[in-house]
């Protein structure tokens, strides 16, 4: 498919004239061809009317045909074949097993949230039948389902091209919600952007659907993002990136005659715990898988292991020792875009100036621009509540080692560390009281706690949470990952009293669609 550079609106393609956006490869800093016209006001309009002439069709779509167009998507994703790869790879720099790995998640994810429509249960639909005896007074028939919220505006992620942008977890659990979904390109992946949007436009088009279900368009800077988040056909916002760029969106939503829901994941420094026994007994495989989780993907994952926590002395030594022979000779991948690399490059300088960080470990340098040299540094339990700039996301590959006097100051610091998408425990048989006296504070602070394992790579499940506390997301009470994510994008609707053949097919008496509902309290399949 020859890339052209053009929006898509509803089942057009259109040029957009508010100026033009060129991918840069930056594993070489060239500019790619071709040249996206950035939209405006204009289009935005035309897409949110589109797809608020959607939604009442695209709401009402059996789950059959939403989930059949769901894998419409995954197939046609996947018929895009090399073409896709090869530019994902040359917008992002990231290496092919990794996107070819992160296609087959964001395939998967579409099929997954397809049985999820299927299966029904997110309608969550309740029925307590009118009790007319009942005394003092009668029970009126009361039926509750969940609606979607309507048209969603989605921006895609710089750090995951494909799982986390046009056709990615976002998108996904939207449209099986049945909500049209408008997304904003990221402008450092324009060109798997426009392919991944063909391959859901065709989509659309194949299964029959309202062409506003789906729209794309690009534009640098904030006014495309700010006019799509204002307009009032959009009921809802899901968003990955900076905290900057999430608290943004969150104030234009709010300020907004009719305020909604922004789903924003932002920033998170992913506390990792190395309890006592754990360090004696491995303190240097520790240190190891401590490095390979830090600089996979030069570290551009939300759920990098940014700070760490022990109680000093010799076993958090040796711990250190082996930690910064393997980082001392990690590679220095390329970043993602110039500006990732000059934020990383300025929030490392900052660590290694300050009076009370002492720098640990630097990678190597690598040959070519936009390298990402991994950095180790460590701080003392004072130092790190006293400067809330230590408590900062340094995107990539960056961490910061905290030297606790004991587990009473190690468990103080966590009480006094942000939201955050992750908080990760290493602890042995002998550590489970100090791990029990955390866990109610990580409770508090994260989404998602493990033990003995590092927190990138999230997997596609049910029970998945990635998410937290504020700056983690916007919203600690979801998940942008796993098919609970559906939830963030429906609201509950009561029939009380409505005559039998205006009620929607899942609350019918003699359960048409064989949904799981809860008939006078009790769960079944009634
Ligand atoms: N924690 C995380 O998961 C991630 C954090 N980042 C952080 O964000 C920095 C910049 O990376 P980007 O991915 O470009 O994130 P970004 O937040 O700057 O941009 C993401 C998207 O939001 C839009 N946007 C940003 N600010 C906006 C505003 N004020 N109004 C309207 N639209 C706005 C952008 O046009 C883009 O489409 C990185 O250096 C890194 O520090 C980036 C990616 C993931
Ligand atoms: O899914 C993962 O492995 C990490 C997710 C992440 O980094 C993100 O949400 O930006």
């Amino acid at each position: 498919m020859t890339l052209t550079g053009m929006m898509l609106i509803g089942a057009e393609s259109h040029r957009g004239r508010n100026g033009e956006i060129h991918a840069i490869d930056p594993s070489t800093g060239a500019k790619l061809e071709p040249a996206f016209g950035g939209g405006g006001t204009a289009e935005v309009d035309r897409a949110c009317q589109l797809a608020w002439d959607a939604f009442d069709r695209f709401r009402e779509t059996a789950p059959e045909d939403r989930a059949v167009f769901l894998e419409a998507v995954a197939r046609n994703i996947l018929d895009l074949g090399d073409a896709l790869i090869v530019r994902a790879m040359a917008e992002s720099g990231l290496p092919r097993a990794r996107l070819e790995g992160e296609r087959g998640r964001t395939v998967g994810q579409l099929r997954l949230f397809a049985a999820v429509v299927r299966e029904g249960s997110w309608i969550g639909a309740r029925i307590d039948p009118a009790l007319p005896e009942r005394a003092p007074l009668p029970r009126p028939d009361l039926r509750q389902r969940r609606i979607p919220l309507g048209p969603v505006a989605v921006f895609g992620a710089s750090n995951f091209p494909l799982a986390f942008s046009v056709a990615g977890g976002d998108t996904a659990s939207a449209f099986a919600a049945g909500c049209p979904v408008v997304v904003k390109a990221h402008s450092a992946h324009p060109g798997t952007s426009e392919l991944v949007g063909r391959a859901v436009q065709a989509a659309v088009a194949e299964c029959g659907l309202p062409e506003g279900v789906f729209s794309l368009i690009f534009g640098a800077g904030s006014s495309v993002g700010t006019a799509l988040v204002a307009d009032p056909r959009i009921k809802a916002v899901g968003f990955t990136g900076s905290r900057r760029g999430g608290v943004a969106l969150m104030e234009v939503a709010a300020k907004r005659p009719e305020p909604i829901p922004v789903y924003a994941e932002m920033s998170s420094i992913n506390p990792v715990f190395l309890l006592p026994a754990a360090l004696a007994a491995r303190a240097e495989a520790l240190g190891r898988g401590f490095v390979a989780s830090l600089t996979m993907g030069a570290g551009q994952f939300c759920t990098n292991p940014g700070i760490l926590l022990a109680v000093d002395g010799p076993d958090l030594d040796r711990f250190v020792a082996a930690a910064v022979e393997a980082l001392g000779g990690s590679a220095a991948p390329t970043m993602l875009t110039p500006g990732i690399h000059a934020a990383f490059d300025a929030g490392v300088a900052a660590l290694a100036g300050n009076a009370l960080v002492a720098t640990l470990a630097r990678g190597l340098d690598g040959d070519g621009p936009n390298r990402c040299r991994a950095a180790l540094f460590a701080t003392t339990a004072d130092a790190f509540l006293d400067d809330p700039a230590l408590r900062e996301e340094v995107f990539g590959a960056a961490s910061l080692l905290i030297r606790c006097p004991d587990l009473e100051s190690l468990r103080a610091v966590a009480e006094r560390l942000d939201g955050q998408l992750t908080a990760t425990l290493h602890m042995d048989a002998a550590d489970t009281g100090a791990a029990a006296v955390l866990l109610p504070t990580l409770e508090r602070k994260a989404g998602r706690i493990l033990a003995n394992g590092w927190p990138t790579g999230v997997e596609v499940c049910h029970a998945m949470v990635h998410g937290g506390p504020f700056p983690a997301t916007s919203d600690g009470r979801t998940t942008s990952v796993g098919t609970a994510a559906i939830e963030r994008f429906l609201r509950p609707v009561c029939y009380q009293d409505i005559p039998a053949d205006l009620l929607p097919q899942a609350l019918r008496d003699g359960n048409p669609l064989g949904l799981w509902r809860r008939f006078d309290g009790a769960l079944g399949r009634h």
